[in-house]
């Protein structure tokens, strides 16, 4: 895990081999939803580990069936709080719970409209109780524009004040880390890897296309749900 000197409390693990590995299978465009929703569960797994290196943990003492001896044992890591942004953080989430297993989990649904105001349509929060020594982890796979995630994290701000509140992402925009960094100066923001810039359309180069569609398949334009306002 590496900070990104442009902004402060910004980390990238592009220093992992083996993660970029898996985000190059996440980028072709030959893998298949299978595939890639495989390797979104198995980023967030890696990232999942790699984040507890910054959580604090308890000094005890046990005994083994030999001598007594000093051990860690958990602290921040039982919690945690994850929020889900719909719909392609769902495997994303399903990785992190491997090693954060105590997680309680709140699902937000978001959907961007289209450029060049990328608003973004909040329909459904439901979210657990917040506590203080609480690590509140938003994940979303991507910050593009960053609208998606800033709506979200002011929500969820607006519901209790947490020791830490992170974002858990695969692929971001230097435009959205920007826009999120001076909104939410305190957000910290873990990515597996920064990508060089958005397209006009907002989507992030060179990026994966559209991460929800890759996952889980176009969606039908269903006119009984106006929420869903991005569908073409
Ligand atoms: O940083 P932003 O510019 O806000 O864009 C990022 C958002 O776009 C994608 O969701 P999308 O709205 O496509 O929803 P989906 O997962 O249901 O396809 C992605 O999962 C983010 O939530
Ligand atoms: O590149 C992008 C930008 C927003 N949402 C996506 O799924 N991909
Ligand atoms: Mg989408």
């Amino acid at each position: 895990m590496i900070e990104d000197k442009r902004w402060e409390g910004v980390y990238s693990f592009e220093d992992s081999p083996y993660l970029m590995e898996i985000l190059t299978e996440l980028r072709s465009k030959e893998t298949e939803n299978v595939r890639f929703r495989k390797d979104l569960v198995k980023l967030g797994r890696y990232m999942g580990y790699e984040f507890t290196k910054t959580m604090d943990f308890k000094k005890v003492k046990i005994e083994t069936p030999l001598e007594s001896t000093e051990g860690i044992a958990s602290g921040d890591r039982d919690h945690v709080y994850i929020i889900t942004v719909l719909r392609v953080a769902i495997p994303l989430m399903e990785g992190l719970i491997k090693t954060l297993e105590h997680s309680r989990v709140g699902i937000v649904s978001a959907s961007r409209g289209k450029a060049p105001d990328f608003d973004i349509e909040m329909s459904y929060i439901k979210v657990p109780h917040m506590r203080e020594e609480d690590t509140v982890i938003v994940c979303d796979p991507m910050i593009a524009t960053g609208s998606t995630l800033l709506k979200t994290v002011s929500e969820i701000k607006k519901c209790g004040n947490p020791k830490r509140v992170v974002i858990i992402g695969i692929l971001a925009a230097p435009e959205g880390i920007s826009a999120l960094k001076e909104a939410l100066p305190d957000v910290e923001i873990y990515v597996t890897k920064i990508d060089r810039e958005l397209n006009d359309k907002g989507y992030i180069l060179p990026g994966l296309g559209d991460a929800g569609d890759r996952a889980f398949g176009e969606p039908l334009n269903i006119s009984m749900l106006p929420l869903m306002h991005n569908l073409e």
